[in-house]
């Protein structure tokens, strides 16, 4: 297991000709780019979490019938610094990082205080974010790389704050029809006040203004307040509807005082944050149009969850479905010296994920009795009673269980819809199927296929798309069996039947995220 999870990858930034078998729709042009942890160890000193590794974007690109893929680590300040220095030098999440391990704990300050090494990392290995005509990997820190979609080349480093006051931005925005970024960070403890903050970045600039960055025209749409100055919720995505914003604020919190001390005291920052069982977790909507959250309070049983699957709206009710853990286990599971051969010994999760449905009434009877059930959507067994103090308990209703990475057909996104494409993982971290969930019916489609490992399927839908399923699914493969080479899956959305394989001859990496940039959407000067 350590070939798949702890084991340094090697970049292919010239195109290879991956061997295609079957047949791929004339229509399918463009790129498949996706984001991930490829190196594990820098010199002698080795990372401790698999979300630290070092990030290695690469891509698929469709032409004319024929696919090519291509890998190259991002030449972000952090992986620079580590490689000159042959060791791992920069802090992340889960590896705190001394540039010169002898110093005594003065030498040490000095060199924090000092920035001889880059204050945060820009080590972005977890999604590809597209705003107006750039593209950028990103993490979770204030830090985002822009990058040449065709050749994978770096380009500038951009802090979310100078344009907007965060330390934290998620990974995961939404895009509107026009293309418009919406997405949300932490402001920990700035002028006295820890916040959420929802921001926009705009799909279009003047002409002019190209060459800069479209973060230039951010705008900050709304704040809410953390519900504590230095316990501020940890999140990874949220969601949108037509008129919402859906923020949930998890009892999976960072306590900044750790956070402000662990560099001192040698820990980790993953060991600032921790999850309150015994507390709530809220769930905030908030009004696109008077910019603020409504003001019922709603709230459900402690939970830990890092993925929105979609949210919408039916009949003065917010539906919004999540992946959602009953403890952290997901998070310890990937520490890597979890992940060798005992690889199922050691992670088996405590909770699996499932996939939930919690149901929000908009409008309802003021004069309720406490106790009554306000959702009134037959279609789900979501419950959200009325507490005496005015708020309301939701309870949601199990869609599925043992599924994460999800994705969906994003032209539903923030609407009524119908179909989920996810991997499907039970009690330890391999992937060994991808699945389509029909919410409505509960029935579920699977592609299957010994010794493989299957990364986040991307749904791409097809020009003449009439039904919700009218696409393809995009899935890269890894293998666990080094006799079989990794390969790209095209499985046919509606069925799932596979379409095609493209088989690449590379030691291809277990990735997290990634999207998929037709033709169109493709400037053909930067090629
Ligand atoms: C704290 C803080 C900081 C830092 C930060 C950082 C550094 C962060 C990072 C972070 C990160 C870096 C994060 C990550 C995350 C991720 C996630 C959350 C993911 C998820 C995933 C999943 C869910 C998975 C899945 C899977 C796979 C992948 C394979 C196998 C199978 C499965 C399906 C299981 C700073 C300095 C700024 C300051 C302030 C505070
Ligand atoms: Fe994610």
């Amino acid at each position: 297991m350590d070939v798949i999870f702890g084991r340094n990858k090697e970049e292919h930034p010239e195109p290879i000709k991956a061997e295609v078998n079957g047949e791929l729709p004339s229509w399918l042009q463009g790129i498949l780019l996706r984001n991930g942890p490829g190196m594990h160890t820098v010199g002698e000193t080795q990372y401790n979490h698999w979300f630290d590794g070092l990030a290695l974007v690469h891509s698929f690109t469709f032409k004319n019938g024929e696919v090519y893929y291509r890998s190259k680590y991002l030449r972000s300040d952090t992986y620079n610094c580590n490689i000159e220095a042959n060791r791992i030098v920069v802090s992340e999440f889960g590896t705190m990082a001394y540039p010169d391990p002898c110093k005594n704990l003065f030498a040490k300050a000095f060199c924090y205080l000092s920035h001889t090494i880059p204050e945060f990392t820009d080590n972005c290995l977890i999604n590809i974010m597209k705003t107006g005509e750039d593209y950028y990997a990103t993490g979770e820190t204030n830090f985002i790389r822009k990058i040449n979609p065709h050749t994978l080349e770096t380009l500038e480093k951009v802090d979310y704050n100078k344009y907007v006051a965060v330390n934290l931005a998620t990974s995961h925005p939404h895009y509107d029809s026009a293309g418009n970024v919406l997405n949300m960070g932490t402001s920990i403890v700035d002028k006295g006040k820890t916040k959420y903050v929802i921001f926009k970045i705009p799909s279009s600039v003047p002409e002019k203004e190209k060459k800069k960055s479209y973060l230039k025209h951010l705008e900050v749409l709304c704040s809410i307040p953390s519900q504590s100055l230095l316990h501020p919720s940890y999140y990874h995505s949220f969601g949108v509807t037509e008129n919402y914003i859906i923020f949930i604020e998890q009892p999976f919190k960072l306590d900044i005082l750790k956070l402000a001390t662990a560099y001192f005291r040698g820990v980790n920052w993953a060991s600032c944050l921790s999850f309150h069982k015994e507390d709530k977790t809220w769930i905030h909507l908030i009004d696109k149009k008077t910019k603020k959250d409504i003001s019922t309070k709603i709230y459900t049983d402690a939970m830990v969850l890092f993925h929105h699957v979609n949210a919408y709206e039916e009949d003065g009710h917010v539906v919004v479905d999540v992946i959602s853990y009953s403890d952290n286990s997901l998070y310890q599971m990937f520490y890597l010296k979890n992940l060798n051969e005992d690889l199922e010994e050691n992670t088996k999760l405590t909770s699996i994920p499932a996939c939930k449905r919690f149901v929000v009434p908009l409008w309802f009877d003021k004069d309720a009795e406490v106790g009554t059930n306000l959702v009134k959507l037959p279609s789900t067994t979501a419950t959200a009673l009325k507490e005496k103090d005015g708020s309301i308990y939701c309870q949601p209703e199990m869609l599925c269980e043992g599924i994460e990475l999800p994705r969906i057909n994003y032209d539903y996104n923030g609407k009524k819809y119908r179909y989920i494409y996810a991997t499907e993982v039970r009690w330890s971290p391999v992937p060994t199927k991808i699945v389509k969930i029909d919410v409505l019916t509960k029935k579920k489609l699977i592609w299957e296929e010994e010794h493989c490992w299957p990364a986040e399927p991307v749904f791409v839908p097809s020009p003449d798309l009439k039904e919700e399923d009218d696409g393809l699914i995009l899935s890269s493969i890894v293998t666990s069996d080094p006799r079989k080479a990794p390969f790209l899956l095209i499985l046919d959305a509606k069925t799932f039947t596979e379409m095609a394989r493209a088989t690449v001859n590379v030691d291809l990496h277990l990735d997290l995220h990634g999207i998929f940039i037709p033709e169109k959407d493709l400037n053909a000067e930067h090629e």
